[in-house]
Parts: C-alpha cells; structure tokens; sequence
C-alpha cells in the first residue's frame, strides 16, 4: 500500500525524520511510537505531503508522491486525523463531515469552511457521503445537530467520519485517543478495529501503547527521527533497545 524509502526531514539542521523507511501492507494497521519528538507527526506530515522530504521517496501502490501536493496525495485514497483535528463548533456534525470530502471535490476545503457558494449537485452527493461516513462511525443520529454540542469522544468519532468522507484506502490517525476518557477510549478502539476489518489500511499514531498493541497489527518505533525498531507488538515490547528508549517502566 505505501512504500516509505530513506525519507530525511531537517529543520535548522537538526534531523526530525532521519532516513526512515517503512512498507504498509493492504489492510494492515501499523503502530508508530516513540518519545516525544521522536519525529512521528512529522512522518505524517511527509507522508501527506504537508511537508515536503528533504531526501527519500514516498510511493502508494507504485504511484511515486514526492512531487504530489496533499490534495493530489487524498484523491490517490489517503486521509488523516490531524493531531488535534479542528472542530467548526457552530457547523452541524454533518457540515463538519462534508468538510472532509471537499478535499476530493471540486470546491476546496477554505471554501467548504468558510461555507462559500458550492457546486450543487456535488453538495447533494458530498452530503449523501457525509451521512454514509457519519453512519459508519455511528453517529447518524447526530447529523443535524451542532458540532460543539458533542461530546469529546463523540467529537473524535466525528473527525474520522470526516476523513472516511474522502473515501480514504490509507487513514492516518495521528493521537486519536488524546485526552479521552477509559470508555470513549474503549469505543475509539472498536471503532479503528471495524474500520480494519472493513480492510482500510490504518497508520495510528500513539502514546498509549496497551491501546496501540491492541490494534496493531506490527508497531514501527521512532527515536530522535530514526526507525530503532519494528516488528508485532511483542516482539517490540521485548526489545531491549525500545525498553531503554520508550516503553520504560510501563513495559
Ligand atoms: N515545523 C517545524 N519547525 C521546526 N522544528 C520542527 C517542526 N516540526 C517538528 N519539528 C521538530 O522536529 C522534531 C520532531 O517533531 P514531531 O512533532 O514530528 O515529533 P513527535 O514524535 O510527533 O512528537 P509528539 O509525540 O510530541 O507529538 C522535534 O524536535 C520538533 O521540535
């Protein structure tokens, strides 16, 4: 699915993704953790294109990215949470949504934001994909109703809809579980491990390592920019080196 070949990214000469490479398999749900800094987001960045690499290439099914902007990137089938995702609050959850699509519309997602006159018959289709995705979460009851009014686990359920609205092969998801409480942890959870099961490709990006090793399938570990280990859940717990780097006491 995604091909991640010797991709450096500095910023004022300090190395934030140093010479990682990575293979997603179809269907595959990929961990990446690492301590703080370690280079995670920015992975995600380059891998969107939100960032451009400095060094390496950066292929999905054999279709070269490097010179592809985010929006060529998300019609090729690729879709992220942000870390932090925005929320329109006064939008309703299916605006929120919709806004999501737009990145694979012909409207584009300012316009989608800002609530700019759109193409009509693309709104009817975007919206009719929005409920799709918004049903899928299981938040279809909650369409019409104000964004602001959700609850915060609902409200991350709401951010995935918006991703699945782009009709994604590949979702990142970059800390979805932040600042969740136990349950709404535990329905995020469920949720990923359908998404899956439906056969989307998962990169999830995660501090909580029992929530991480429960949903992926193998676990890339990222220290100071650079790959230090990869391999199932298992086996990256027992890595003496992920110990020392990471896992520490909570190993
Ligand atoms: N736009 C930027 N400008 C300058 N430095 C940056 C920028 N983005 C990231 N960095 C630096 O690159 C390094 C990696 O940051 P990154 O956010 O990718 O790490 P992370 O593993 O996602 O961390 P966290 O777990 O805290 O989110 C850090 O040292 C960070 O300060």
């Amino acid at each position: 699915m995604l091909t991640v070949d010797g991709v450096s990214r500095s910023f004022g000469g300090v190395y934030a993704v140093r010479d990682v490479s990575l293979d997603i398999a179809d269907g595959e749900a990929r961990g990446i953790i690492g301590p703080n800094g370690a280079g995670k987001s920015t992975l995600f960045n380059l891998i969107t294109g939100h960032l451009p690499a400095d060094h390496g290439t950066i292929s999905m099914r054999s279709t070269p990215l490097n010179r592809l902007a985010p929006h060529r990137r998300a019609g090729l089938g690729m879709s992220i949470v942000f870390q932090g995702a925005r929320v329109f609050r006064g939008m309703t959850v299916r605006e929120n949504v919709m806004v999501g699509a737009h990145t694979r519309g012909r409207t584009g997602f300012a316009a989608a934001a800002l609530r700019l006159p759109p193409h009509r018959r693309d709104e009817r289709e975007i919206a009719r994909r929005a409920d799709e995705a918004l049903a899928r979460v299981g938040l279809g009851a909650w369409a019409g109703h104000q964004a602001g009014l959700l609850p915060l686990g609902q409200q991350r359920s709401m951010q995935v809809a918006r991703a699945l609205c782009a009709q994604p092969s590949l979702l990142l998801l970059d800390e979805p579980a932040s600042g969740l409480r136990a349950a709404e942890r535990e329905a995020l959870a469920v949720l990923i491990e359908e998404l899956k099961a439906d056969g989307l490709t998962i990169m999830l990006i995660e501090h909580d390592v029992a929530f991480v090793t429960r949903l992926a399938d193998r676990i890339t570990v990222l220290d100071l920019g650079r790959v230090i280990a990869e391999g199932t859940p298992g086996e990256v717990r027992a890595d003496p080196l992920v110990v020392s780097a990471y896992l520490g006491d909570a190993s």
